[in-house]
């Protein structure tokens, strides 16, 4: 009864919010904004929990197994400490950066995550929309719920529907993330669309030749709603990699996605697919020194430490503790991004402090996007950007490129102890 009762609660205030969601993702005043309601991101998930299904949560939220990678994500990030230099001039703080050749207004990409519709009726338009009017990067994923030409013709001009809050520039830069399906002819296919369609870079991810164990979506016997599709699996072959048959029968989620990606993918592929476009090619994935020497042997044009936040193996390491001995592997031959948890300025400051050229930020997005659309994301940017430039100035900065290692204390004993031969 009580359960009942709270059920029916939750889904008369989840209504009545969405309706003030879909008000934000259109109108550019009369809703308050995500800025007058939030201090900062980590405040967002606890509402944006209450607008979800049990199902969209628990498939955003969680990691694998018994997320102890997913915790540690967050209390990496913690366990450095920062350095202020004093008496340097900040009047004037320079968050932009340059990376692969693209101007970016903050060293901060959009992660490509799946299935943003469930969260928000515009999903991923909304998304790209929001990182095209703050001058960031948007990493369409395959899996998403979008296609590839849905997303380009959304960002193709600010619209009065879809355009930039007043006072942001509009700057699409839009980026595909690649995962390699069995079907070589289908990825071949997903790969030539978002080069004509002047997608600027492919990110490669690799370390989900499977699944992980997301607990939290066999209990739920998760599965996208039935209004929803993988629209770039459905669009781009309508014979091939069908979507029908996810979850119907328990939540198989991670069991059907694990059949359409290619398991057998190895590093042959990065030469194949540099053939394949004239496009950058970052992988997202690396955590080991070793793989991240190979990948530049190879010709990428960057690489992502990522643990894929703590969904993918669990007991592997915060990305940004990795970062110094891929430094090292790497030795300044590529761009390195890192994301896993970032949530603050200061945690920004600290991955670029160890290395990083930029950051990915994952689910606060998707907070953002269920509470406010567009402009929730809009403003949840702006205030981690605020955030940066703020840190900045009270580290003794004037601009992304003076971030360096003699900023950052690393914890106490220092960094990981990596296995000899990886070194
Ligand atoms: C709901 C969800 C879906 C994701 N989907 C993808 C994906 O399709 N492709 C991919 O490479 N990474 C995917 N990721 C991983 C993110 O790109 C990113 O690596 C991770 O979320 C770390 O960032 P965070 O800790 O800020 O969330 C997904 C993550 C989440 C939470
Ligand atoms: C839905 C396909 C997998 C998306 C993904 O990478 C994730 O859920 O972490």
């Amino acid at each position: 009864m009580l359960l009942a009762a709270a059920a029916a609660c939750r889904s008369a205030l989840r209504g009545r919010l969405l309706h003030t969601t879909a008000a934000a993702a259109t109108s550019s005043s009369g809703v308050e904004g995500l800025q007058r309601r939030y201090s900062n991101l980590d405040q967002l998930e606890a509402d944006a929990k209450h607008l979800l299904t049990p199902q969209a949560y628990g498939y955003y939220a969680s990691g694998s197994d018994d997320q102890w990678t997913l915790r540690e994500n967050k209390e990496a990030l913690q366990r450095y400490r920062l350095l202020p230099r004093m008496l340097v001039d900040v009047s004037n703080v320079d968050t932009s950066t340059t990376l692969l050749g693209q101007h970016l207004a903050s060293p901060i990409l959009f992660a490509p995550m799946a299935q943003q519709r469930l969260c928000h009726p515009e999903g991923e338009l909304a998304m790209a929309r929001a990182a095209a009017a703050s001058g960031l990067p948007y990493i369409l994923s395959t899996m998403a719920t979008s296609s590839i030409q849905e997303v380009s013709d959304a960002v193709a001009a600010p619209s009065a529907a879809g355009g930039a809050a007043e006072g942001l520039a509009w700057d699409p830069n839009l980026w595909f993330q690649i995962y390699v399906l069995k079907r070589r002819d289908v990825t071949e296919m997903m790969v030539n669309e978002v080069t004509r369609l002047g997608y600027k870079a492919l990110v490669v991810t690799v370390d989900a030749p499977r699944l992980g164990n997301r607990e939290a979506d066999e209990r739920n016997r998760y599965s996208l709603p039935p209004h929803l599709s993988l629209k770039n699996l459905e669009l781009i072959t309508k014979a091939a990699a069908t979507t029908e048959g996810v979850a119907t029968d328990g939540s198989k989620f991670g069991r059907h996605f694990s059949d359409l990606f290619d398991q057998q993918l190895t590093w042959d592929f990065i030469p194949w697919l540099k053939q394949a476009s004239p496009l950058p090619v970052l992988l997202k994935g690396i955590l080991s020194p070793d793989d991240a020497r190979r990948a530049v042997e190879l010709g990428v044009d960057g690489i992502i430490l990522s643990n894929h936040g703590g969904r993918q193996l669990n007991f592997a390491p915060a990305a940004v503790d990795m970062l110094p001995s891929v430094v090292a592997a790497v030795g300044g031959r590529v761009p390195l991004l890192v994301d896993g948890a970032i949530t603050r300025g200061t945690d920004v400051i600290k991955c670029l402090a160890l290395g990083a050229s930029a950051v990915l930020v994952g689910r606060p997005l998707l907070w953002a996007l269920t509470l406010g659309g567009q402009r929730g994301v809009e403003e949840a940017v702006e205030m981690l950007r605020y955030e940066l430039e703020l840190s900045m100035a009270l580290l003794g900065v004037q601009n992304v490129e003076q971030i360096s290692s003699d900023f950052v204390i690393p914890p106490r004993g220092g960094h990981l102890d990596i296995p000899t031969a990886q070194r």
